[in-house]
């Protein structure tokens, strides 16, 4: 399907108009203007791109303003949360729309800030606190009630504070003052650029806005919406900007019709301070006019206050000083003890040593629980040298495989049962090497983690390294000399699955106020019938033996946790690492399995069913287009999952558990990925309640999010990175000689792809609204964006977010609290889209699939992948004991321009290699095979 010839890219247009900034498709000029970096995070240099760019820092002059963001609900409020806090002194407050059930309860919230006498005792009126409010965007209508919270309140109750309303905060103002709100005759604009234009304004009035002062005439802006102000019937608003629709433009290719109407681009009250704009000034795309914009609006409210001598009082408000939040890892956290002790052994030898592959099946691959984080793509054939990070755009994440067991003296195993399971198997496990079980009825996985982390004095900073004088001699501890190239430390690793959202989304809007997604959780909406009772909502491994590979040098590392002070624990840790080198060194490299031989078959043959069929499928792409069309969301990603059940020879050596394996070592041959993974979960006693059963076998291409420990910084600085992908397209694998020209056109196409690259837009600015929830004022940016990745059997479009954020104050967890689920696998805005798809999916769990697994190591430092690319093997019950139940989620994201016989293909192509490799793995070890119905 990406082969079809598309007419004019609406970006190529947009191009030759205005180049903005930041938004530059090709790579030479992303080069050339510095926005590329080192993908190798830890050891870059992070300063954040505005003040590299220098236009944010001519802004010297930080304005006195007290600003209120109301936001609806939106994924992209945080975009517009960081501009603002760079331009102001003050902390900006957030509050979401619905944090209050009215106007009025919101004002006396602010009253019983206000101490009485210093009021005087009269009402408290919102100047009283604040300079101007800025409106985000947000799903649905200002014509719904429920929508908008108290933002019409606030608009009617408000006329002489500056109001800034962006997109439906725009539609708000436009409706509260009369004007028509309608479906755009465009139909919806998603993630696209357009040109936009406005009259200057004549004479000044010191009382009015230039909102596009020291902007070009006509500039872009993305656009994100499916609703547009009339403006024609209503005297008191003053259309001020305008975008025409073209006619030659890509956009038809949805399911939506055109029209050349010119669209109301911005407005203002004629008597009011009050402003809208229907495009995104916060998006990456509209860059530095947005950015000018912002800060046009913000100048004006300041100098208008100066003009009406007004004076804000600073009673501490609700919200966002500092996030409010106490910082988990208190300053004097170095002088504690921490509880553990990180050591640390590179194995010495004069011999090449073994492959990650070979270590794993001969340590790991009988254990009931065991883990393999692998960079497939690092691998290299014996004796090759491993591809040059500058020309392999993957190889720089796939420099460390890290795998291990549930093995040591310390180690836990730790699983989640969240509510969509049976309240019998619900509740928190945690079980100890000693098989020790604790039980907590009602703590969630990240509320543990996060406690573990915190009252433990878990971050250990210092490792020590140990080296043995011969194999039989004395272990020596000592400082190490250079520390490892890399940044696990050991610690936690697992998977949250998909489920974990209640979780997180709850905390979210906690964080503004908010109650209603927390509300919405107590009801419980579970379907444990749509759960697989196997498969725990969580679970990690707290790990204190691991070994790591660096595919580069080819050298292993040992990774051992102990217990500090504690001499036992030491012994044991030390008595570890000179078995395991020792038996490490002793093997001897086997030469790297090559890329399967194995023709790729039909895979039709397999008798997967799908979830949902391709009618329903189908269907649920029509009720997505019917979501957009009705600005209920901009993107939805839409899965399905195929399942199976198979049965597997028994293996004269192996046991049943062990079967997975031999799969995923099949699946890393056929499709190398930097982020694929292997996990075991077995209970050893089936019967057990809220014990999990399942095998992971993982090629994941997409990074949910790393934190790494900034190399040139004072204070404890780390720098979180996420690595979206959006944009899917099929290579073409062929054996005639123009093959590989054919397969790169299809890169290029997929590069400059109008569908794609809007795709791929919305998911970045979604990434930068959740990082600027965590991150630093400022350091939010997108070094990448839309790169061109390839594997088997497709290229991707892949875009690098990263933001910085403070050590003390903000930790791992609250990252993933930020974050999780990746916006990839919801679409924007994140809560509304969830819901609808909870709807579509008719409540089935996704499971891990469409959550992310990785590790949290013991130093704060994270590397969680998107699990996609996935078969989740569970043990059929009840029945012969080879029997595997396989399920592979799939999906994509549906826009506006989605065609849907297109979109059930792609779902189909993300699967394919999974299908293919399944399909030789039960050919090896075939029986019988049944579709589930
Ligand atoms: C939903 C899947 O993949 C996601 C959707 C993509 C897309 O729409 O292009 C690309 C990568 C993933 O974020 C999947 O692989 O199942
Ligand atoms: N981004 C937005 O704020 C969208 C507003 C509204 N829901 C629309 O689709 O038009």
């Amino acid at each position: 399907w990406v082969q079809t010839t598309r007419p004019r890219s609406r970006y190529g247009v947009a191009r030759k108009r205005t180049l903005t900034r930041w938004y530059v498709p090709d790579d030479d000029a992303a080069s050339a203007q510095g926005t590329e970096r080192s993908s190798a995070v830890a050891g870059g240099q992070e300063e954040d791109l505005f003040n590299q760019h220098g236009f944010f820092g001519s802004k010297q002059q930080l304005l006195d303003l007290r600003i209120l963001l109301v936001d609806n609900h939106d994924s992209y409020t945080y975009n517009i949360y960081q501009y603002l806090s760079t331009m102001t002194q003050h902390a900006v407050d957030v509050i979401v729309n619905d944090a209050y059930s009215s106007w009025d309860e919101f004002i006396t919230s602010l009253h019983h800030d206000c101490p009485e006498d210093e009021n005087g005792g009269s009402p408290i009126n919102l100047q009283d606190h604040y300079d101007c409010v800025v409106l985000s965007p947000g799903p649905g209508s200002p014509t719904e009630p429920s929508d908008m919270g108290i933002v019409l309140d606030l608009i009617r109750r408000n006329s002489q504070v500056p109001i800034l309303g962006v997109c439906l905060g725009h539609q708000a103002l436009g409706y509260v003052y009369g004007c028509d709100v309608k479906l755009a005759p465009s139909g919806p604009v998603h993630g696209q650029l357009s040109a936009v234009t406005f009259e200057v304004e004549e004479e000044n009035d010191e009382c009015t806005c230039d909102l596009f002062k020291n902007l070009r005439r006509p500039f872009d802006v993305v656009r994100y919406h499916s609703l547009v102000v009339d403006t024609s019937e209503c005297s008191c608003i003053e259309p001020l900007a305008w975008c025409k629709y073209q006619e030659d433009d890509d956009a038809t290719a949805g399911p939506f019709q055109s029209s050349d109407e010119n669209i109301c681009m911005a407005l203002r009250h004629k008597n009011y301070p009050h402003y809208g704009v229907q495009f995104h000034p916060e998006s990456i795309g509209t860059g530095e006019a947005g950015y000018q914009l912002i800060w046009n609006f913000c100048e004006f409210a300041q100098s208008l206050r100066q003009r009406r001598n007004v004076h804000t009082t600073s009673y501490l408000r609700k919200g966002s000083d500092d996030q409010g939040k106490e910082s988990p890892a208190d300053a004097d956290n170095d002088e504690k003890d921490s509880r553990y002790r990180v050591l640390l052994h590179k194995i010495e030898a004069d011999l090449i040593l073994p492959l990650p592959e070979q270590v794993f099946d001969e340590f790991y691959s009988s254990c009931a629980d065991s883990f393999w984080l692998d960079s497939s793509t690092g691998e290299t054939a014996f004796g090759e040298d491993m591809v040059d990070e500058s020309s392999c755009p993957i190889s720089s994440n796939s420099r460390f495989s890290i795998m291990g067991a549930n093995d040591g003296l310390l180690s836990r195993k730790i699983e989640y049962f969240g509510r969509e399971h049976k309240p019998l198997d619900r509740g928190l496990r945690v079980r100890s090497a000693e098989s020790k079980e604790v039980r907590l009825e009602s703590e969630g996985i990240l509320s543990y983690l996060r406690h573990e982390m915190e009252d433990g004095q878990e971050l250990v900073q210092s490792i020590e390294e140990i080296v043995f004088e011969d194999s039989n001699g004395q272990a020596a501890v000592a400082a190490v000399a250079d520390e490892p190239p890399f940044d696990y430390r050991g610690g936690y690793v697992g998977f949250l699955g998909y489920e974990v959202r209640h979780d997180t989304q709850c905390w979210s809007f906690q964080q503004e106020g908010g109650m209603s997604a927390c509300e919405w959780e107590s009801t419980g909406r579970s379907s444990d019938t749509k759960t697989n009772p196997n498969i725990p909502t969580a679970a990690f491994f707290f790990v204190d033996r691991s070994l790591v590979y660096d595919h580069k040098t080819g050298e292993w590392y040992l990774i051992g946790v102990s217990t500090n002070n504690s001499e036992e624990s030491f012994d044991d840790t030390v008595s570890w690492m000179r078995e395991t080198s020792t038996k490490i060194g002793n093997l001897r490299r086997l030469r790297a399995l090559e890329e399967s031989k194995e023709p790729h078959c039909l895979v039709d043959e397999i008798a997967f069913v799908p979830n949902r069929s391709k009618a329903q499928y189908q269907a649920d792409i029509a009720r997505s287009h019917e979501e957009i069309r009705n600005g209920e969301s901009y993107e939805l990603c839409v899965t399905n999952q195929l399942e199976l059940k198979v049965d597997i020879l028994p293996h004269p050596t192996k046991e049943v558990r062990e079967m997975p394996f031999e799969l995923y070592k099949l699946l890393r041959r056929r499709n190398a990925a930097p982020f694929s993974a292997f996990m075991s979960l077995h209970a050893a006693d089936r019967s057990l309640p809220g014990s999990g059963r399942v095998s992971i076998c993982c090629s994941s291409p997409e990074r949910f999010l790393s934190i790494n420990r900034a190399s040139s910084s004072t204070g404890r600085r780390f720098v979180v990175e996420s690595k979206p992908i959006k944009g899917t397209a099929a290579r073409y694998v062929g054996s005639e000689p123009d093959a590989r020209e054919i397969d790169q056109r299809i890169a290029q196409t997929l590069k400059l792809s109008v569908k794609d690259r809007a795709e791929n837009l919305m998911i970045v600015d979604l990434l930068r609204n959740d990082l600027g929830r965590v991150c630093e004022v400022g350091t939010v940016h997108v070094p990448k964006l839309m790169n061109i990745e390839t594997y088997a059997t497709v290229h991707q479009m892949v875009s690098t977010v990263r933001g910085t954020i403070n050590g003390d104050k903000t930790s791992a967890i609250d990252v993933i609290e930020a974050c999780f689920p990746g916006g990839s696998m919801t679409g924007a805005p994140k809560q509304r889209t969830m819901d609808i798809l909870d709807e579509i999916e008719q409540g089935v769990s996704r499971g891990p699939y469409s959550g992310c697994l990785g590790y949290i190591s013991l130093n704060g430092c994270m590397d969680m992948n998107i699990v996609i690319r996935s078969a989740i093997l569970t043990p059929v019950d009840g029945e012969m004991p080879n029997r595997w139940n396989v399920s592979i989620g799939c999906g994509g994201a549906i826009t506006a321009l989605s065609n849907s016989e297109d979109e059930y293909e792609e779902m189909l192509l993300k699967s394919r290699i999974l299908r293919e490799t399944i399909d030789e793995w039960r050919r090896l070890n075939f029986v019988e095979v049944d579709g589930i119905t």
